[in-house]
């Protein structure tokens, strides 16, 4: 058993959205496929990956370091110990090699896709659902019923107050009861008003999240809080610069309702330190940590087990980015839920079609690997890439 070829394409993901801090007329994603020479149900298998929205596609990256150091490699080494299935960590310390520590920079996004469609053939290799085997590789149950909230509230041209209500109206008639909107991309007094159409609008039906994507400083990150404070929010995210871990814990002070952030850390060591210094409350806040950006569920992993020994629960995890993988770890290891777009960055994000969104949850289907196959739109594009 071997891994014959590694494959990546950049694909636009381009939207006219804009968040606090980027517009997505540019956004692209990497997808990627790692091709084996092991065949299940007739057919050979292959892994696929794409990096989520906000980081661009990794292409050079990937082309010129990471896909050669999976392929230069003896193809024994990248096994488990009797040869029976690929090893996700050790192709992962294989593609780490040569890498010095820190400045995680967009490696962490190349390595992420790629692990992502290690993950899918290990699992596919296995005949089990990705979420199953990492159930039984930590000895728990799985849970097959995920939370999942609708992400979106984009700021858009020409989208007023009305448009926003009929959007977030339309999240709810599709089964959803938590709802997030960005913020922070307006003045605080144009956001309020924002903010209340939409609570207006859900009523007793929904809760509703805010997203400022990094944008604040201290100052205004305040007095946010302190206009935000005064509503039901569900969270409070990303208020100032991801990694200015003091901000966090300032702003804490202000802020007793549910926090969330750590879309951009891209590494355990940085999840440490705002578990250390960023003033975030076990029992209320949570941790957006996403795979796909920051070195995949290899590095995932020890994300979770920095949790363990600050006294966090996985519970407390509800990552960024939408995708299947992040399903999948939910369903697997317990995480309090998964991100969803349900009308933005397709055919990537989403649910297999014969999911639905039911009570604000999704019940995973039994697909062999991450459930790439059950989604006709994105198994469309992927098989384009390599089958
Ligand atoms: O707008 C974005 O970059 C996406 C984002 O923050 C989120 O989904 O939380
Ligand atoms: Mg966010």
């Amino acid at each position: 058993m071997r891994i014959v070829d590694v494959v990546e394409t950049t694909k636009p993901i381009s939207s006219p959205i804009r968040n606090a801090y980027i517009d997505f007329s540019k956004m692209t994603s990497s997808l990627v496929a790692v091709v084996t020479d092991v065949v299940r149900d007739g057919r050979r298998v292959v892994g696929y990956g794409f990096n989520s929205n906000g980081r661009y596609g990794q292409g050079g990256l990937i082309r010129e370091r990471f896909r050669d150091r999976i392929l230069e490699a003896e193809p024994a080494s990248l096994l488990n110990d009797d040869g029976t299935n690929l090893d996700p960590h050790r192709i992962w310390t294989k593609m780490m090699s040569n890498e010095k520590p820190g400045g995680h920079g967009e490696r962490s996004v190349a390595v992420g896709t790629l692990d992502m469609a290690i993950w899918d053939a290990t699992a596919k290799i296995a005949g089990k659902p990705l979420f199953r085997l990492l159930a039984d590789m930590k000895g728990k149950e799985a849970n097959p019923r995920v939370f999942v909230y609708a992400a979106g509230g984009y700021y858009y041209p020409g989208k007023d107050n009305s448009a926003l209500q009929a959007e977030m109206r339309g999240y709810l008639n599709r089964g959803y009861n938590v709802v997030k909107m960005k913020i922070g991309g307006a003045s605080i007094d144009e956001d309020r008003g924002r903010i209340e159409a939409v609570l207006k609008e859900i009523g007793s039906q929904a809760r509703l999240a805010v997203d400022a994507n990094g944008r604040f400083d201290l100052e205004t990150g305040i007095a946010y809080a302190k206009m935000l404070r005064e509503y039901p929010l569900f969270w409070y995210e990303e208020i100032g610069d991801p990694l200015d871990y003091a901000l966090q814990a300032a702003v804490a002070e202000f802020y007793p309702g549910p926090m969330a952030t750590g879309e951009n850390l891209f590494s355990h060591q940085d999840a440490r330190n705002l578990l250390r210094y960023g003033g975030m409350r076990p029992d209320r806040d949570w941790l957006q940590f996403d795979c796909a950006l920051s070195y995949g569920l290899v590095e995932y992993l020890r994300t979770l087990d920095v949790l363990a020994q600050h006294g966090w629960s996985p519970s407390r995890c509800i990552p960024h980015g939408g995708h299947q993988m992040s399903l999948n770890i939910a369903a697997g290891l317990g995480l309090g839920g998964n991100e969803s777009y349900p009308d933005l960055f397709q055919p990537y994000g989403g649910f297999p079609d014969s999911v639905r969104v039911e009570d604000g949850h999704i019940i995973m289907p039994d697909i062999p690997g991450i459930g790439f196959e059950g989604k006709s739109d994105l198994i469309k594009v992927m098989r384009e890439l390599a089958e």
